[in-house]
């Protein structure tokens, strides 16, 4: 606006005046620049493929996300291998202080004449308890270290991770290009190597113990799907030059708090795409509608555990939960024209729990009388989610789903270039209409 009494300073200026018209040359240069910035654009929107990862907590999302690593960016991973190691320490220092002080409150309430609970069993274990206490009290330290300091509110204790995490466990004092991988620890990773190499032995005393075996028979012993197998190769885990294999980086136990991206070069045919993989970590996931541009959203549902409730609300039951939140996918406006792939996970462990006799109608009374096979248990779960799928979808989406264990790096690498391919099908159909 020009100031009251004065002429505008355009109402002053020449009509002529040279800076206000541009030559045509110039004029069209800069219009064929801006086509051709918006086309460089529009290719590299071509070329962005973004996939969500959703499902409850613990359902295996980050493991498929270790799958298209291991598939795509295989490079990366391997980089990445050393900075599992101190994570591989916490899934058994986490595993050591969970039995420890669930032996302690059963002792408390033993009954007389228990033979699990008995005098010579407490004195063994309270031996091994002491041996242990130096390792089992750097958890904490140990978390912090490999969370990079950060605590969430509320208290939730456990490690966590956030993007970038892999530097944070990297030690500062790599002293020589020359230095072998395994020496370049930080300080309390260090700590928890030597003493789990110099504790091993009561590490495999206190597991192998009877009194232990029993309660975690009994469930009286809860402990992460992944503490056993860990547990069981500590002999190789103490080992000074100790390198997480793939299968130790599948199993490993980590939350991923918020959101971590991940990116993959994916070629098909003469051209490549870049895949961006959303890894929406937790449970209630209130940050999906920021994702509106995402081609495909693959769900991931753990199967086996009908036996276990959420950790937030024990009354929940862990297969009703993830057929809510797969409900609230389904029925979500935003995610109306997205490709849906079901990933109904851990068959492996739903076929273990059912050869050692555990049965559904025990915790699912809807199951009823059906058979308590793996092929009857994985038709029922499955049935829930395509009939919830078909009541709360827009007519026309179809479901993809698959059963799939996701340690199994041949099975789940074949499902991978499976969905990929029809991700991409669905991408190029969505992008060729822009
Ligand atoms: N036996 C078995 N274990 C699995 C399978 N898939 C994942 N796991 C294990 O389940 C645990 C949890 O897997 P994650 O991938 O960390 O789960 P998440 O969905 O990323 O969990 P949040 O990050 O907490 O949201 C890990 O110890 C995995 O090794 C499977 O198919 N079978
Ligand atoms: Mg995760």
């Amino acid at each position: 606006m020009g100031e009251p009494g004065t002429k505008s300073r355009s109402s002053r200026r020449p009509s002529s005046a040279p800076n206000l018209t541009m030559p045509n040359e110039v004029s069209e240069r800069i219009d064929e620049e801006i086509k051709r910035e918006a086309a460089a654009l529009r290719e590299a929107k071509r070329k962005e493929v973004q996939v969500l990862l959703l499902g409850q907590a613990e359902s295996g999302k980050s493991t498929l996300q270790k799958q298209f690593q291991l598939l795509y960016a295989g490079q990366a991973l391997e980089s990445e291998r050393p900075s599992w190691r101190p994570v591989v320490y916490l899934n058994i220092i986490k595993a050591l202080r969970m039995i420890l002080s669930e032996l302690e409150f059963e002792f408390q309430a033993r009954k007389p004449d228990d033979p699990h609970t008995s005098d010579s069993v407490i004195a063994e274990i309270n031996r091994l308890r002491t041996a242990l206490l130096p390792l089992v009290s750097i958890e904490d330290s140990l978390a912090s270290e490999i969370n990079g300091g950060v605590s969430i509110p509320g208290g939730r204790s456990g490690a966590f991770v956030r993007s970038g995490w892999q530097k944070q466990v990297r030690s500062e004092q790599q002293s020589s290009v020359s230095e072998p991988l395994f020496v370049r620890l930080p300080e309390t990773a260090h700590l928890a190597a030597k003493s789990i190499s110099r504790s091993a032995d009561d590490i495999k005393a206190l597991w192998r113990h009877d009194t232990v075996q029993h309660f975690i028979e009994n469930k009286t012993i809860r402990l992460e799907e992944s503490a056993s197998f860990f547990l069981s190769h500590v002999d190789r885990i103490r080992e000074p030059g100790y390198l997480p294999t793939t299968d130790d980086i599948l199993r490993v136990r980590l939350r991923t708090l918020g959101v971590i991206e991940h990116n993959f070069a994916v070629a098909l045919g003469t051209k490549t795409y870049n895949w961006r993989l959303f890894d929406v970590g937790g449970a209630r996931q209130a940050w999906v509608p920021y994702f509106d541009e995402a081609v495909s959203i693959i769900f991931l549902a753990p199967i086996s555990a009908f036996d276990q409730y959420l950790e937030e609300d024990p009354r929940v039951n862990r297969i009703d939960d993830s057929l809510q939140l797969f409900t609230s996918i389904c029925q979500n406006k935003i995610f109306k024209d997205v490709h849906l792939v079901l990933m109904l996970n851990k068959t492996d462990l739903l076929k273990k729990k059912l050869a050692s006799g555990i049965k559904i109608r025990k915790y699912i009374t809807s199951y009823s009388d059906r058979p308590n096979t793996y092929e009857a248990a994985a038709s029922y779960f499955r049935s829930h989610f395509v009939h919830s799928h078909r009541k709360h979808s827009d007519v026309g989406r179809t479901l993809y789903h698959h059963f799939t264990s996701m340690l199994d790096v041949k099975a789940t690498q074949k499902i991978i270039v499976d969905v990929g391919e029809s991700i991409l099908q669905k991408h190029i159909k969505r992008v060729g209409l822009i």
